[in-house]
Parts: C-alpha cells; sequence; structure tokens
C-alpha cells in the first residue's frame, strides 16, 4: 500500500524530520512559490507549513486528499481556518515551541533600542570612534507594556522582572490576578499608550488587532517611546508610524515582522531609528527544532493508526 504523503512546504530542522521517511512519502516544495504549491498539494495527506505558505481556499480545494495542516510556529494567520473546518482538514500549530526564543529575541531588541547597539558597532566598523554619539538609556525604571499578554507576554514580563522596570499590561482575554501574579499592572489599552517608555507588541494578527498600533494609538504615546514588534506585521499600522516618526512623536522602533515580507524595500528603511531584524523571533536551533518536532508528533498522530510506531 502506498505511504501517506507528507508534503513540507517551508524550510524545517533537519533533525525534527528523522524517522519520517521510514512512515511517510515526504516531499518538499517551496510554498511561497504559489504554483509549485497548488501542483504539490493534490497528492499530500498532510501538509506542514511555517508562516510563508499561504493555506487559502484555493489551496484547501487543490488538496482533496488533505487531512491535517500542521504549523510549525504559533501563527496562524496564513491559514483560513473557517475553510479548513468546512474541508474537514484539521490546523494544529505547535504553541510552545518558539516562546523562548521570540522573548529572548524582544528583550534584545529592547536593549538595542535604548542602547543603539546595531548603530554604535557599524561606527565603529566604520573607523569612527565615538563614544558620546551613543549614549543610550537604562531600562531600570522605565515602563514596560506589554501589549498581548499570551505565551510570549507573559514570558517577556518574567525576563524584564530582572532590569526593575514597571511592567504594564493590556489583554482582556486573560483572567483576574495572571498579571498581579507576575508583578505586572493590568491596564487598559489607553493607559498602556499613555504609560509606555517601551511597548512591546504580543497579539495574534486578526481582524481586531489588525492595524491596532495606528495613528490614534500613537498620538497617546510619549514622545520618547520605543515600540518593539516581534508579533506580526499589520499590527503596527506602519504608514501611522512612519509619520510619528517623521514628527518625532516617537523615538524608535524595533521591527521584527512587517506588513509585507520580506521587506527589503519598507519605507520604514530609511529611519536611522529603526531597527529592523528578518523575522527571527523563532530564528534559533532550540525552537525550530521544536516547532519541527511537533509538527511531525501531529502529522503522525493524524495519519497513522495509534499515532504510528514509537520512535527513539
Ligand atoms: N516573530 C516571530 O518569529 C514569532 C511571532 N509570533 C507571533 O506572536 C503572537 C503571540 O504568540 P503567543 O504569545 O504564543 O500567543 P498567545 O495566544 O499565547 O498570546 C496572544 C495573546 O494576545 C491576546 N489578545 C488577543 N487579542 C487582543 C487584543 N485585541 N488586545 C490585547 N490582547 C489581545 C490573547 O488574549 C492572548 O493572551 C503569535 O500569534 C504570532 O503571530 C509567534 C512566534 C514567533
Ligand atoms: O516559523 C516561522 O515561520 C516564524 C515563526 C512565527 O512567526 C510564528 O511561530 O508565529
Amino acid at each position: 500500500m502506498a505511504q501517506p504523503v507528507v508534503l513540507i512546504a517551508d524550510p524545517l530542522d533537519a533533525a525534527a524530520l528523522e524517522g519520517l521517511g521510514a512512515d511517510f512519502d515526504v516531499r518538499h516544495c517551496d510554498g511561497s512559490d504559489r504554483g509549485r504549491l497548488l501542483a504539490a498539494l493534490p497528492a499530500a495527506d498532510a501538509l506542514i507549513i511555517r508562516s510563508a505558505t499561504r493555506v487559502d481556499r484555493e489551496a484547501l480545494a487543490a488538496a482533496p486528499r488533505l487531512r491535517i495542516v500542521a504549523r510549525a510556529g504559533v501563527g496562524l494567520d496564513n491559514v483560513d481556518l473557517a475553510a479548513a473546518r468546512e474541508a474537514g482538514v484539521e490546523v494544529v500549530n505547535a504553541p510552545d515551541s518558539n516562546t523562548t526564543s521570540v522573548a529572548e529575541l524582544t528583550v534584545g531588541l529592547i536593549l538595542a533600542l535604548l542602547r543603539h547597539i546595531p548603530a554604535a558597532g557599524a561606527s565603529v566598523r566604520a573607523g569612527e570612534w565615538n563614544r558620546s554619539a551613543f549614549q543610550g538609556e537604562e531600562l531600570s525604571g522605565k515602563t514596560v507594556g506589554i501589549l498581548g499578554f499570551g505565551r510570549i507576554g507573559r514570558l517577556v514580563a518574567r525576563r524584564l522582572a530582572a532590569f526593575d522596570a514597571r511592567l504594564l499590561a493590556h489583554d482582556p482575554h486573560v483572567p483576574d490576578g495572571v498579571a498581579e501574579e507576575l508583578g505586572v499592572e493590568p491596564v487598559r489599552f489607553d493607559a498602556l499608550m499613555r504609560r509606555s517608555d517601551v511597548l512591546t507588541v504580543h497579539l495574534p494578527r486578526t481582524p481586531a488587532t489588525t492595524g491596532i498600533i495606528g495613528t490614534a494609538a500613537l498620538a497617546m504615546a510619549k514622545p520618547t517611546l520605543r515600540l518593539v514588534n516581534t508579533s506580526r506585521g499589520g499590527i503596527v499600522d506602519e504608514s501611522a508610524l512612519e509619520t510619528a516618526l517623521k514628527d518625532k512623536r516617537v523615538a524608535g522602533a524595533a521591527l521584527d515582522v512587517f506588513a509585507v515580507e520580506p521587506a527589503t524595500h519598507n519605507g520604514l528603511l530609511a529611519y536611522d531609528n529603526v531597527l529592523p531584524t528578518p523575522h527571527i523571533g523563532a530564528g534559533t536551533r532550540d525552537a525550530q527544532y521544536r516547532a519541527g518536532r511537533d509538527a511531525v508528533s501531529a502529522v503522525r498522530r493524524a495519519l497513522l493508526p495509534e499515532g504510528g510506531p514509537a520512535r527513539p
């Protein structure tokens, strides 16, 4: 009997895939190449993706055998969940795979913004030794606002506790007491925007969160605000942010995610006080192994009786 086909449409950690070929016909395609994706989908019983592959109605219609879409990561904004439900296709993500990596990158970006670390490094490399140009600020004593207090937002709070910063969070879906237990003050959105010296965003991209950091929100912010977004492009309205940066109503931004990626031509790159990274929040060996491993486990559970033979 032919083995079920597992189509891998985004780069995955090789170690996480070990042994998969013994039980499945494993095929690879570049999911961001729409033509190749649509050509490969008719044979697929399972599809493993990251953030670059869009699984919409058209893709699902091209995949009549498909039983599961496994997202080796967290965000599911690239999957049409309603269409998958209608098609009877299970969708799973790997919610705990990259929390630590994103939280650590976030702390790094906050410190990099406050201390101008990338610009200082570039200046030395350019032959300068300009110590006064890069005078920064301490995180200690600052107020850090956390927008979205789920897995990543809470871990960021835990990590920041060591810096003696005052922590605020806004997340209407978090039960009472959760923030306080972590030494964080729960506040309304407007208070978060008004009081934060640093604002770090940890939301899923949904219709309700798209553009939530827009003109009105930025108008409430201190002109010294440093904004960090390691969640999803589009949650921060890029043209509103650009206007605020131009008018010096925001002091800087670190952006790991953009409305359109790759973001190599994004207008925000023209600003010295914008620190861009190429969507590397989950880009550690550790996180990628866990994400791939969890996606593979989900595929085994879905396609093999009893989850298939135990593997070392
Ligand atoms: N840069 C990267 O490589 C990565 C980015 N991400 C992004 O980070 C996002 C968050 O990840 P997790 O913390 O694991 O998800 P999570 O689901 O644990 O937390 C998200 C939180 O946002 C809250 N929320 C939803 N709508 C809200 C609103 N309008 N206002 C305030 N809070 C709201 C939810 O109640 C939830 O607590 C993911 O959805 C993904 O898009 C995740 C991993 C890697
Ligand atoms: O694996 C990726 O493609 C990036 C990680 C990410 O953005 C996520 O897990 O939501």
